[in-house]
């Protein structure tokens, strides 16, 4: 038995974030029904297909039941309120204005049921002068200023490999709807939550942007840039045309790795700020991992106490056998799942479980 089980949820988000939020729900036993338009999730329709369903779809929405409603139509309201009044946590991802419009506001909706917990996910947040601008994951990365600092060396932003502010928005609105829950069970009461994909990034950047937050110069950061130019946090070229990173901090691994190098004269350097003063460690760095490829690079740091980490497509991290160690991603009847990033020592072994065609639960 999931630690969600018993928890009804009624969701009508779309694409990523919502979807992201209730898979976790029902990967833990919640009952969540997924309300989609005739049209359906756009993201059944996301490319690459396997087993006849989108990939991307399937697994933001394996355990769900899906029901097609017309919500402009009376007994499509109809049915979404008799779903509603048993539901422990509602989920919307519109634009903000929308589910009112509908008739499905918080107000009308804790009207019928206060015990609910009613979430709303959206770019910008419901209030605010950005409020009801349309956008997608790359838009709020650029206005939170992170695509800033991915840039290649032309200084042209590159979009975004992961979808962060959408994960980051899900991931966010996840622990909101379970603190909500824990309230409620103390109250008796449920609660609102405007859940920004937008807000939930802002909190990311304090590392990369504290200069501007102090007042200062924005950081800018192509691989060479990045902290600043950090010999040990950087990125490098190997003699395939393949890339290595160091991404450790701690002078301890500066020293293991210069030492078996045979330069123990560059440690120190380790130690200096990032920038001009690390040139010189940079450069022995640079030039030193252009003498073997990538995967010569790996057999060598095999044995070493340096974090130090290949650059992998995708392909290649999905081979890693840590990858299938830990259960991963599982292959049933010709459909890859990935697994539940949280799962409890109680739990029964997680099985793979289909996400719903459109429509099949009504
Ligand atoms: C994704 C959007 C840009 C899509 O813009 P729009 O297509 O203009 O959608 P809106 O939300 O404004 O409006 C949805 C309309 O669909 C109608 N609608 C929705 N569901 C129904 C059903 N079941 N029945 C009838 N009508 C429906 C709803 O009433 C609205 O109509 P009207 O009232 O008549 O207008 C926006 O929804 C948005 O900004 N959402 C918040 C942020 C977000 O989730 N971004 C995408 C993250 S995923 C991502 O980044 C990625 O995958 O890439």
């Amino acid at each position: 038995m999931g630690k969600l089980s018993g928890i009804k949820v009624v969701d009508l988000s779309q694409f990523l974030p919502g979807p992201m939020l209730s898979v976790m729900m029902a990967d833990h036993g919640a009952e969540v029904v997924k309300v989609e338009p005739a049209a359906g999730d756009p993201a059944r329709d996301q490319a690459p297909f396997e087993a006849g369903q989108s990939i991307w779809f399937r697994n933001l929405n394996r355990g769900k039941k899906s029901v097609v409603l017309d919500l402009k139509s009376d007994a499509g309201r109809e049915a979404l309120w008799a779903l509603i009044a048993d539901a422990d946590v509602f989920i919307e991802g519109f634009r903000p204005g929308v589910t009112a419009r509908l008739g499905f506001g918080y107000d009308a909706v804790s009207a019928r049921n206060p015990r609910i917990v009613y979430c709303s996910i959206s770019a910008f947040g419901q209030k605010g002068a950005l409020a009801h601008h349309p956008a997608h994951d790359m838009a709020v990365q650029a206005m939170a200023g992170f695509l800033s600092v991915n840039d290649g060396p032309d200084g042209m932003p590159v979009v975004p490999g992961a979808p962060s502010a959408d994960m980051a928005a899900g991931l966010t609105a996840l622990s909101a709807v379970l603190m909500g829950l824990i309230g409620r069970d103390r109250t008796g009461q449920g609660d609102y939550v405007d859940i920004a994909m937008f807000d939930a990034m802002i909190p990311w950047c304090a590392h990369i942007a504290g200069a501007a937050i102090g007042g200062g110069d924005p950081p800018r950061s192509d691989s060479q840039r990045s902290l600043g130019g950090a010999a040990f946090y950087n990125v490098y070229e190997t003699a395939d045309g393949r890339h290595v990173v160091l991404g450790g901090r701690e002078l301890k691994f500066v020293a293991n790795l210069l030492n078996a190098l045979g330069r123990p004269d560059l440690v120190a350097l380790g130690a200096e700020a990032p920038g001009e003063a690390q040139a010189p460690l940079i450069a022995f760095l640079r030039q030193t991992f252009r003498t073997r490829s990538r995967d010569q690079w790996v057999a060598w740091f095999a044995d070493k106490d340096v974090a130090f980490s290949p650059v992998l497509d995708f392909r290649e991290a999905l081979a890693e056998p840590h990858v299938a160690e830990r259960g991963l991603v599982v292959e049933m009847g010709g459909a890859h799942h990935i697994a539940p990033p949280i799962r409890f020592a109680g739990d029964a072994p997680w099985a793979p479980r289909p996400a719903p065609e459109l429509g099949a639960d009504g």
